[in-house]
């Protein structure tokens, strides 16, 4: 691990950087589901559920929602029968999705305060490990993704969901601009915090190039690694098994 990592375009000691994710989501957390369907104009939905078509969850899996947040990821899979501990470093985060798990009727779910570095869970736990839009956030990437691997069951799988860069002509631009300009501003306007939404946008912008990402996980032991890009490369879903 470097003396310095990135918390967006910030120089950051490791220790100062999860502490600083920590205060992110903390502030967010109470405007983070509507501030999704703003920011993405409603798309991150047709991308949750894209994600956990591929992941395709049986009532016999027991499945770990790593950097789980508000819940959409666990219900979509909970919905399909999977049992689903949910997990995240943040409990403002799982504290929002309990209570939106309580009003949806949604049963079975266990939710847990765990840092993605570091679980705690013993070996071979878990048929599959899910993480949407959280990679990116975590200090130590490919020790996460270390540690995703020894909780995996042989034959286990792996499923990360998270923005990347588009490679679609002029696209990646006019993205670059919305997010740039207005993710902030709606940040500031809906929920009185433009600094967050920048971290948000400019840790968006260092986050590795498809394929580079694949990489990663093949280097933190995964096989039959995969790389699905949609709008492409705006958003990717990334897999990989446990041989
Ligand atoms: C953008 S939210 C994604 C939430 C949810 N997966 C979704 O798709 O809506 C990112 C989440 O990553 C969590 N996170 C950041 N660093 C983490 C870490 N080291 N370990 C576990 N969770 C982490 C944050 O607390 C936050 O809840």
């Amino acid at each position: 691990m470097p003396d310095t990592v990135n918390f967006g375009d910030q120089l950051v000691s490791p220790e100062e950087k999860t502490r600083k994710v920590g205060e992110v989501f903390s502030s967010v957390a109470r405007r983070y589901d509507v501030m999704n369907d703003l920011m993405s104009g409603g798309m991150h939905r047709l991308w949750k559920d894209r994600f956990v078509s591929r992941v395709k969850p049986q009532p016999h899996e027991h499945i770990l929602d790593m950097a789980g947040g508000t819940g959409d990821i666990a219900f979509r899979m909970a919905r399909r029968g999977a049992a689903v501990t949910v997990s995240d470093i943040n409990a403002d985060m799982l504290g929002v999705g309990e209570e939106r798990a309580a009003k949806k009727g949604i049963e079975g779910l266990n939710w847990s305060v765990q840092n993605a570095e570091e679980l705690s869970f013993a070996d071979r736990s878990f048929d599959a490990y899910t993480i949407a839009f959280g990679i990116r956030n975590v200090t130590d990437i490919p020790k996460a993704l270390r540690d995703a691997h020894r909780v995996l069951k042989f034959g286990g799988r792996l499923f990360v969901l998270e923005f990347s860069t588009s490679d679609w002509p002029g696209f990646g631009e006019l993205y670059e601009q919305w997010a740039d300009k207005a993710i902030p501003r709606i940040g500031k306007a809906v929920a009185s915090d433009e600094a967050s939404y920048r971290y948000l946008v400019e840790s968006i912008r260092r986050f590795p190039k498809p394929y580079d990402f694949e990489r990663m996980i093949g280097e933190a032991g995964f096989t039959r690694t995969r790389t699905e890009t949609l709008m492409g490369g705006l958003v990717c879903i990334w897999s990989g098994w446990k041989a």
